[in-house]
């Protein structure tokens, strides 16, 4: 690979990314703002916003995804986190908290 190629390389691939991120951080819109329903199912069953069980359902889903992509678990664990704490602070302002 010449210097041009790796140029073109390198280009056509962030160009990729940057596909890749806009879709990305749609999805986290939107799984944030689902965060209002949920509010309002849990003001109605009474249940706290915080749900540890689930959220390690959903911790080891995203574990299991990492091991079978061979990446780091620790950070899928850490993004995943990120996720759930903003979509409960979305519950929050529905339940005034
Ligand atoms: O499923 C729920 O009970 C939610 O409140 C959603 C959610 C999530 O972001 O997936 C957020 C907070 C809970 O601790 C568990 C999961």
């Amino acid at each position: 690979m010449d210097k041009s190629e790796a140029k073109k390389i390198l280009n056509e691939t962030r160009e990729q990314i940057d596909i890749l991120d806009k879709k990305i951080l749609k999805l986290i819109c939107e799984r944030t703002l689902l965060g209002k329903k949920i509010a309002k199912a849990k003001m109605i069953l009474g249940m706290d916003i915080e749900d540890p069980i689930r959220e390690k359902e959903i911790e080891n889903k995203a574990r299991k995804i990492a091991r079978k992509n061979k990446i780091n678990e620790k950070k899928i664990t850490k993004i995943v986190k990120i996720l759930t704490e903003m979509n409960r602070e979305e519950q929050k302002k529905v339940m005034g908290r």
